[in-house]
Formats: C-alpha cells, structure tokens, sequence
C-alpha cells in the first residue's frame, strides 16, 4: 500500500517564544524540521513526504531541507498552511490528492523524537484501520474542570491515552472526514482523531512512545537539548537481580505486579508484601549497586507498614534517572503454585509499566511453579526472582 507522510510545519510556534517559529529553531546543531524529516525520509516504508508551510516561513523552510540534502528524493514541493492546524492538514490531504496515497500519515514537525518503529506502528496500524492514533498512558490523575475551576468529575485514568502523531488514516477517509468538517465551518479541532471521530470513523489507539514529544513551551526545547547532549554520552549498561519470599497467613488476597489478587490465603509481611515489586525494586537496586529494599526502606520503621510497594520500585527507578540513566529492561519470575499468574499477567504487566514509567514491551512477566517440591511447592510461601538491566552514564575516573 502506498504511504505518504504530511509534515505540517505552518504554525507559528507562539507558546514556545523566541524569535523564530519553532520548527526552524536549532536542535543541537539541526533545526528542529530537519530532525522530524530526517525520520520519516530515512523511513523504507514511507513513498512520498508533504510538507505544509507558513508563507512567510520559505527561507527557513530551503535551510532547514538543505540540512537533510541527501535524503530529499521522496520530498514533494511543499505548499501553504492554513490559520489553524487542522487548516494546514486539510491543504496538505487536497494537494496529496492529485496522486492519492492509500494511507496517509500525519505528524507534527514540531514532534522530532519519534523513532522508526513508532512510524513502523503507525503504517502497521494504517493498513488495518481507517483511523488510528499513537497514545501513552497517562500518569497523571486528570481532572475535567469547570468554568470557575471547580473540579467536575475525574475520569478513570486507565481509560484514558495522551495521543500524539504521527497519525495513520486511509487517505480518502481523512480527506472526506476534513472537507465535512470545513463545510460544517468547524476549524479547530486538535487533532485529526477528534475530527475523524467526529466525522463518525472509528478511531483506533496504537502504542506511542513517551520519548516523542512535542516541543511546546519553552522548557521543552531544554529538555530536548539535554536529551540530545545525553545521547553523544557513554553509557555503561549494568544488570541486578533480586529475589524476595513471602510466607502465606490469613488472609483472602495476595498483591502481585501492583495488582490484588484474591486468594484462600494472604501473605505475612511488613508492606502489603508484593514480591513481585520487590524482586524487582532490589533487581534496579542491584544494577544500581545501592544496597537492597531494606537499606533503602528498613522494616523497623514504621512508616512503611503496610506501605503499598509501588512506592519501592517507583523510588528505584527514580534513583536510576536521578543519576541520569535510563531503565532498558525488566524480568520477573513468579514462583509459586497458586495463584495462577495468567489471568493477571495483562493487568500487572501494564500497572508495572505505569509505575515504572516504562512501555509495555520493556516489562516482561513469567511464572512457574517448583512441581510441588521445596517451600513453593508446599504452598507454605511465595517468591519471585527478577532482572534489571540499566544504563548510567559513563563518569570518567
Ligand atoms: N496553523 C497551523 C498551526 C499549527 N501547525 C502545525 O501543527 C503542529 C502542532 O501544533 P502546535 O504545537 O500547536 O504548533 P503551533 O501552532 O506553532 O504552536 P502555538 O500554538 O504555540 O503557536 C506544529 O508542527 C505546527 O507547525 C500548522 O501546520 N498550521
Ligand atoms: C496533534 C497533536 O499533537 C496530538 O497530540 C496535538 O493535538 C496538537 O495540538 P496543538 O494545540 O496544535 O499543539
């Protein structure tokens, strides 16, 4: 199937200040559109690229392509935006449709961080729905407000996805969806799922990335010139294992991955005796080589009785990017008898991720029994035994 990629890059980058719009501003030594197309030209999946511009905007725009000269071939002449951004997507898809693709993808020239396998996703998600957009989990609790910022109502946040782009749609179903919504003289929608779902589509969400973001307000492009300088950096990677054992008691629930589980039996513990969390808190404490969940959180004090283990392997990971690393990886065993793992796997995996502040795909789940022999098998407790692997910067002696 055909795939184009439509840049809209005519915005006037107002929230984020300074002088030029946001897009042309420099990178780290690119400016930022160079970085964006630089993506999706190197991109084997992608035929053609359409980018919309400001019409006072077309020397940055020569500059910031002449940065990505040797890739330029799938580049078509670019055109003007309009005054909001769903104008300027709507002059990209009439001017795409001279030579229609048969998937369209839209993005943000002010997004620059989005990786090739996001844009591998989102072709993916493109061939197999008229509709669907990136989104990541929220970690905030989000609040609907009302006029006098009174509090409405709070949704449910694990129903609930930060969408960003780049987007895929079926070309004539975005094209038609953006002429309905000009005809109903609707012009500012954020993006285009609202308009497709609007326009009654059926919008699906893909995995996004939460390293593809968009360069907003001022304190992004900080950001983005310190992740840019920490990716010249030299990282180490290192590994940790733990390993934790609950023996069971009374009770009716086990928590496991962050998740209650119920159960003819609960476990005899200090905190709310996750094994899982805290195999996994010692295994980053491990990589960090920074003592063990007890130093960091001794049992004599009282403060973390009956403490949620969230709180333990949220504090691990913050260790990790306090001193400027990043989290690759996490592996966790279950060894027990029962419960049985599969029926949560799912849930834990994704309240794992959420704490952690990790995809999905960098959390791995796995369980087995010990075929009836030693304290597991006996049913007389339960452990988990868990795998980090970490980078941290590399400090020159
Ligand atoms: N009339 C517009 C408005 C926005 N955009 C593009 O849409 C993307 C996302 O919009 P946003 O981040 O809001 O950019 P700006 O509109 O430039 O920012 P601001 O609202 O702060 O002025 C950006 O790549 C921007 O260039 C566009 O092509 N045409
Ligand atoms: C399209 C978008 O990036 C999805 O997150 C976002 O809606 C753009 O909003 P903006 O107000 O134009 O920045």
């Amino acid at each position: 199937m055909s795939v184009a990629a439509l840049i809209v890059a005519a915005g006037r980058g107002s929230r984020a200040g300074d002088g030029i719009p946001k897009q042309y501003r420099d990178l780290q030594g690119r400016p930022v559109l160079a970085r964006t197309l630089a993506g999706f030209l190197s991109h084997p999946g992608i035929d053609r690229i359409l980018v919309v511009i400001h019409p006072d905007d077309r020397d940055l725009y020569e500059a910031s392509i002449a940065a990505v000269a040797p890739l330029q071939s799938a580049l078509l002449p670019c055109i003007h935006g309009g005054d909001t951004r769903q104008d300027s997507v709507r002059n990209g898809l009439e001017a795409l449709g001279a030579s229609a693709p048969e998937i369209v993808l839209v993005h943000d020239a002010a997004r620059p961080f989005a990786s090739p396998e996001l844009i591998d996703r989102a072709i993916e998600a493109g061939r197999r729905r008229d509709a669907a957009v990136p989104g990541t989990l929220v970690t905030d609790t989000i609040k609907v407000i009302g006029s006098h910022s009174e509090v409405v109502s709070t949704p449910d946040r694990a129903s609930l996805r930060a969408v960003q782009t780049p987007q895929a749609y079926r070309f004539p179903s975005l094209l038609d969806a953006h002429r309905k919504a000009a005809a109903a003289r609707l012009h500012a929608f954020t993006d285009d799922g609202a308009l497709a779902e609007w326009a009654g589509l059926p919008v699906h969400v893909f995995e996004g990335e939460s390293s593809n973001i968009k360069l907003t307000h001022p304190a992004d492009f900080t950001e983005a010139e310190r992740r840019l300088r920490g990716s010249s950096m030299t990282y180490i990677t290192k590994m940790g294992t733990g390993f934790d054992v609950h023996a069971f008691g009374d009770g009716d629930h086990v928590w496991l991955g962050g998740i209650k589980v119920p159960h003819d039996q609960g476990v005899i513990a200090h905190s709310d005796g996750d094994v899982i969390l805290h195999a996994l808190t010692d295994a980053i404490l491990g990589a960090l080589a920074d003592g063990d969940i007890g130093t960091h959180f001794p049992p004599s004090d009282p403060q973390w009785r009956g403490a949620s283990s969230d709180r333990f392997l949220a504090h691990a990971v913050g260790l990790v990017r306090e001193r400027g690393g990043i989290v690759d990886h996490i592996d966790t065993t279950l060894l027990c008898e029962t419960p049985r793992l599969g029926p949560y796997r799912e849930a834990m995996r994704q309240r794992i991720a959420e704490i952690a502040g990790l995809r999905l795909d960098q959390v791995s789940l796995k369980a087995t029994t010990t075929e009836k022999l030693g304290f597991t098998g006996r049913r007389e407790g339960i452990a988990a035994q868990a795998a980090a692997t970490i980078r941290l910067p590399e400090v020159n002696p």
